[in-house]
């Protein structure tokens, strides 16, 4: 197998950068940085240094590499190096109970550690977001095209596509872009049984969940290289092919980002460089940036880099003696995460995911072998379904929406909240309440898990009402920021919950899934009270690792942190590019609207508001590469057709 090779200007000597002077300094090489760093250093008069706290991965990639890994023998596990080793505060809505929030430290973001599951989200939720920063550049018209700017779509074959009910919008897809998008060769047995399920259940699933909408039961596809069967993500896409050719790009790894550094000669101060601590000692480096500053760290990372560099709420930078250079209260508010809990059952067929070592073993060198059809390391499997909210609360759905336009004083998640979040709050809940709730959109989403001989359902809230916060806990810079999500302090939140696992017993319970279902094991039919099934709730729910919205693009004065070009208010040449921008929760995973988001982000730097204007705009966004697409299937068509003709 064709493993990743990694030979280039990927370096971990900090002397090699200290002190120098490029045009664009960014931090982080997850989604933003890299999809950065590849679009400025398209023009090679541009240099970009980018600085990566994680290794370049080279010493565990077959761990990246082969998809099924990400469950099997996955990287973010405890004590990994991989791991950014950050648990939320203790939550007092789960019993007490520390999170563990996996985030990767590696070359490639958590695009190298994650599940590769590709699920988009929708035309309302874009629509909604570009209402809230007052842009239309971010509707779903105009981000449409970034979503195909980075996607190669592999379409299924025609088997597959029946067997699966996988219905497909060629239009909604990319087929250029350096991601690849495809479905495994290998599939669980039960996955046909899936979308049924959902019709039986009277949930219509024949449209393209790619096309901005996706209510329904699906089987998505993954971001697996077709050809090689690989996990592609953020670094294969969009470091790998560039890593030699370009000399004007340098990505410093095993360094960490500790503060922006600014000209405060002039009333608003101007990001000049950034500080970092490398070389595994804590001596301090410097690099210089003459253009912008890009802080892509994540969720996690950006809030964190932003408050040590002075930027943040006035409270929580005096407390730890950080010096105050702009008091902007939203930076690590409106945090977000899809919160989640599983109803587990026993089946009456194996389900592929109960095998011993040894076996495992065999499976994996199956797929060392090549033969990716027969090993189920092949698949992270993609059974997935988006389900309105009349479905999960049936003859209640009109109590519950008047409780949630009743309880919005219960929004905001602490009491001292500034006005100007609480402000972003109540604008975001309101938007959720109109767009999502109110208008039929998908509330929650159910994952199918293989357990061991099991079969697991996942529910997973995607609009939580709950917000959190990141802030920091200490000066020390190498110490994690605390990560406070507040889970379940709207009560909304866990009343949708509760009602999702009850109809996942109703799920379980029809046909044809049902013929695969023994028994329940976890909760167990017991736990049947409401008061029962949120003490399991409370005891076992955990994140589905999406969060976001620590440095959300909104207006200012509704706790903003970047404006709608990417923009960290109130200083100049400084941006975050990440998920962290994201103001609003999504029905979807986070992996494809970061890229998307990115691309965009990058496009905004350049000065291109409009993807069609920018000199990365692709074939697909043209729809040129659909044609040639189509053409060449037309070509294969009239082949056989010659071949059957010449045959006779
Ligand atoms: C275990 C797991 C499974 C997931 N499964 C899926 C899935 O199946 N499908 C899906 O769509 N999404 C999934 N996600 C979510 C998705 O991967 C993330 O939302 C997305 O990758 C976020 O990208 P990002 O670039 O914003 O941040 P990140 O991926 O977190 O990248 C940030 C980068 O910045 C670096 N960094 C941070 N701080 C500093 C600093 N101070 N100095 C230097 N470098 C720094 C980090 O090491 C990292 O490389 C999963 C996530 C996890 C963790």
């Amino acid at each position: 197998t064709p493993f990743h090779q990694f030979k280039r200007n990927i370096i971990n000597d900090a002397n090699q950068v200290n002190n120098q002077t490029y045009d664009y300094i960014i931090a982080g090489a997850g989604i933003g940085g890299l999809i950065t760093a590849n679009r400025l250093t398209e023009d090679e008069n541009t240099r970009v240094l980018v600085i990566e706290a994680g290794g370049n991965g080279d010493d565990v990639r077959e761990r990246i590499d082969i998809p099924a890994q990400a469950y099997l023998d996955g990287l973010p596990v405890d004590g990994s190096p991989y791991d950014w080793a950050i648990y939320t505060e203790a939550q007092s809505n789960l019993n007490g109970r520390n999170l563990h929030w996996p985030r990767g430290k590696i070359v490639g973001g958590s695009t190298a550690v994650n599940a590769l599951y590709m699920t988009r989200s929708t035309k309302d939720q874009h629509d909604a977001w570009s209402e809230l920063i007052d842009d239309d550049g971010w509707n779903w018209d105009n981000l449409l095209p970034y979503f195909r700017r980075f996607e190669t779509f592999t379409t299924p074959k025609k088997s597959l596509e029946k067997n699966l009910s996988i219905e497909i919008e060629h239009s909604a897809h990319g087929y250029d872009g350096g991601i690849q998008i495809s479905f495994p060769q290998y599939n669980y047995p039960q996955n046909g049984l899936w979308q049924p399920t959902f019709e039986n259940l009277g949930i219509d699933s024949d449209n393209d969940p790619f096309s901005g909408q996706n209510i329904g039961g699906y089987i998505t596809p993954n971001s697996i290289d077709p050809d090689t069967q690989l996990r592609s993500y953020a670094a294969s896409a969009y470091l790998y092919p560039i890593e030699t050719s370009r000399s004007n790009l340098v990505v410093l790894t095993d360094a960490l980002v500790t503060r922006v550094n600014f000209d405060t000669s002039s009333a608003r101060p101007k990001a000049n460089g950034v500080s970092f601590r490398a070389n595994g000692n804590n001596d301090e480096f410097q690099a210089h940036a003459t253009n912008e500053v890009v802080i892509a760290g994540g969720t996690l990372g950006s809030p964190q880099i932003l408050l040590q560099s002075g930027i943040g709420p006035r409270e929580n930078l005096e407390s730890q003696n950080v010096n105050v250079l702009v008091d902007l209260p939203g930076v690590g508010a409106h945090l977000q995460d899809h919160i989640s809990a599983t109803v587990e059952f026993s089946t009456t067929a194996p389900v592929g995911g109960s095998l011993s070592d040894s076996e495992l073993d065999e499976q994996l060198e199956i797929f060392r072998e090549g033969h990716f059809a027969r090993s189920l390391y092949s698949t992270p499997n993609g059974a997935i379904a988006y389900i309105p909210l009349e479905d999960i609360m049936g003859d209640e759905t009109s109590t519950f929406l008047d409780q949630l336009e009743a309880n919005m004083t219960d929004a905001t998640s602490s009491g001292d909240d500034p006005d100007e979040v609480k402000a972003g709050y109540r604008a975001t809940y309101e938007s959720d309440l109109e767009n999502v709730y109110k208008a039929g959109n998908a509330v929650v989403e159910i994952l199918m898990n293989n357990l061991g001989s099991n079969l697991g359902f996942q529910l997973a809230l995607q609009h939580p009402f709950s917000r959190g916060k990141i802030y920091l806990g200490s000066s020390d810079t190498s110490e994690n920021a605390k990560v406070d999500p507040l889970y379940l302090s709207h009560p909304a939140d866990i009343q949708l919950i509760r009602n999702g696992l009850k109809y996942i017993r109703r799920l379980a319970a029809t046909e044809p899934i049902s013929t695969m279902i023994r028994d329940e094991v976890s909760p167990g039919l017991g736990t049947s009270s409401d008061d029962d099934l949120d003490d399991y709730i409370r005891n076992s729910a955990v994140s589905q690792y999406h969060p976001a919205s620590s440095c959300a693009m909104l207006p200012e004065e509704n706790g903003g942190v970047v404006d709608s070009q990417m923009r960290v208010y109130n200083v100049d040449n400084l941006r975050v590019i990440d998920s962290s921008t994201i103001p609003l929760p999504v029905a979807a995973h986070h992996m494809q609207v970061t890229y998307a988001i990115c691309e965009k982000g990058a496009d905004l730097i350049r000065g291109y508001q409009k993807a069609s204007d920018s000199p990365s705009a692709t074939d697909s966004e043209s729809g040129a590469s659909l044609s040639k697409h189509f053409n060449g299937q037309l070509l294969i068509m009239m082949m056989i057709i010659a071949s059957i003709v010449n045959g006779l």
